[in-house]
């Protein structure tokens, strides 16, 4: 599990109580994750899920927070952050920024079939439209400035062939962001990091989504493409799954069909998708951070998924 921070059951009775949510009936420290320290709260109340920001601060997080509660508060299944007497949302727990927020019902589904897919595509749409009259602006933290800094640190730690191919797409990704098509894709509030760990099922149905600490506003086409790029593709190799792609690409357009530019731009998009998520990996694992049990994700997945969008570009 990810757990950076030790909270115990007395600072949990108590934020419990601030937010009137009830008494502690258990407190557990939740596995997977990376990027925060997460618990399962439970109390007389209901389920919660409490979390620590161990790295977003307290003049970033209101955008995400706001952002769950806009997107709840429009339909969407996603997590609503509770607030306490004074109606603040962003709480503070043994010294860091935490929010609590509802226990989405089901499961991760690990290994999705097309109809797991076209119900990720219709969610996303929806989230998009759902997103358009969000009033709070933040960039996507993770793209392309966050990229150019990060290749050079990264870069001294990884093998010839790999430092080429990281550059090369910097560079590409730099070029295409400066294009007259990139200027046009539609834009708004994205999920940014919708992959099958930050998803519930309950069978088929999806229940909800979570995990929004990477979100920003960004191109609608980007968050797709990241989607594309977890739901759609044969683990073990990267290679992508053209009747799942087909499936979530359908559903997806069947809420919000694509612009010209966006069709354009799909096959660039999920090379941009696959280069932010290697990155990130390669600065996760040559820089790792103390935490109890962390598990960093494996960097040269998104290397082979890369290598695989340049060699067979896809089509929507
Ligand atoms: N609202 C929620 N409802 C149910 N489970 C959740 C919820 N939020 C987080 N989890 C659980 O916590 C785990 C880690 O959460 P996640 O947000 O992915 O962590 P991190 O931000 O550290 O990557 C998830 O895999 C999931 O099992
Ligand atoms: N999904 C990303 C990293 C973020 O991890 P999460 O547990 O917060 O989804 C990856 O797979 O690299």
């Amino acid at each position: 599990m990810a757990v950076f921070t030790e909270v115990s059951t007395n600072e949990a009775r108590d934020l419990l109580r601030r937010l009137q949510l009830g008494d502690l009936v258990a407190l557990r420290g939740i596995e997977g994750g990376i990027e925060n320290t997460n618990y399962f709260l439970t109390s007389d109340q209901g389920e919660f899920v409490l979390t620590l920001f161990e790295r977003l601060t307290a003049e970033q997080l209101p955008f995400y927070l706001y952002l769950m509660k806009h997107l709840a508060h429009g339909g969407m299944p996603v997590p609503d952050p509770r607030p306490d007497q004074n109606g603040d949302i962003l709480h503070t727990v043994c010294g860091k920024p935490a929010a609590v927020v509802n226990k989405l019902r089901g499961k991760s589904q690990l290994a999705p079939q097309p109809v797991h897919c076209a119900a990720v595509g219709t969610m996303l749409a929806r989230m998009h439209r759902a997103g358009r009259d969000f009033d709070r602006h933040q960039p996507n933290l993770r793209g392309l400035p966050w990229w150019n800094e990060t290749v050079p640190v990264v870069l001294p730690h990884i093998g010839p062939e790999q430092a080429a191919l990281l550059r090369a797409e910097l560079a590409y990704q730099n070029h295409v962001a400066a294009s007259s098509a990139y200027a046009a894709l539609p834009r708004g509030p994205v999920h940014a990091d919708l992959f099958r760990d930050n998803v519930m099922f309950d069978g088929e149905e999806l229940t909800g989504c979570f995990d929004f600490y990477f979100a920003g506003v960004d191109t609608w086409l980007f968050d797709l493409a990241v989607c594309l790029n977890d739901w759609c593709i044969d683990l073990p190799t990267g290679a992508h799954d053209a009747t799942r792609a087909a499936s979530m690409l359908d559903a997806y357009q069947a809420e919000r069909p694509l612009t010209a530019a966006e069709r354009e731009l799909l096959p660039a998009m999920l090379r941009a998708g696959a280069l932010r998520f290697w990155i990130s990996r390669l600065w996760d694992f040559y820089l790792p951070r103390e935490a109890s049990m962390l598990v960093p994700h494996d960097p040269a997945h998104f290397e082979r998924v890369l290598r695989g969008r340049i060699a067979h570009p896809v089509h929507a």
